[in-house]
């Protein structure tokens, strides 16, 4: 079983990347280049995931889908923020009902 805590380190490579050398890494090459180049990786993967969904190949799907959480954690990184700001996010939202929480959204408005 593969440890929640690759994240984490990944997490911390992508810190470190910060200061590397760009022609010596791929996320330092993409930090260099700034937000507008992280933006259009992440909606590259994001439609390659759909693409590879509809291929009915799990495998295919599995790889655009790390390929997507990868540079999703480069775009938090570069936005100072990890992983564990997601994940507690979704532990805050675990046992809330979408709908529930929708309709709440909704009588707020109200
Ligand atoms: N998990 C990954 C990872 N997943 C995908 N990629 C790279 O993401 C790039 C973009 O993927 P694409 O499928 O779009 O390929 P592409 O068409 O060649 O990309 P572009 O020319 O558009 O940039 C590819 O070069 C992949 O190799 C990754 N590169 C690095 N990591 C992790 O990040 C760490 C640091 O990497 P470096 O900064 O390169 O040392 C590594 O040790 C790994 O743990």
């Amino acid at each position: 079983m593969i440890d929640v805590k690759i994240l984490e380190r990944i997490a911390n490579t992508l810190e470190s990347r910060k200061a590397a050398d760009p022609t010596a890494s791929y996320v330092s090459s993409l930090f260099s280049k700034g937000q507008d180049a992280i933006l259009k990786k992440v909606g590259e993967e994001a439609v390659e995931t759909i693409m590879a969904a509809k291929d009915e190949d799990a495998l295919h799907l599995v790889r655009e889908i790390a390929d997507l959480w990868f540079h999703s954690m480069i775009l938090l990184s570069f936005k100072g923020l990890g992983p564990s700001d997601v994940l507690a996010e979704l532990a805050r939202r675990e046992g809330i009902s979408g709908i529930e929480e929708k309709l709440g959204r909704m009588e707020i408005k109200e």
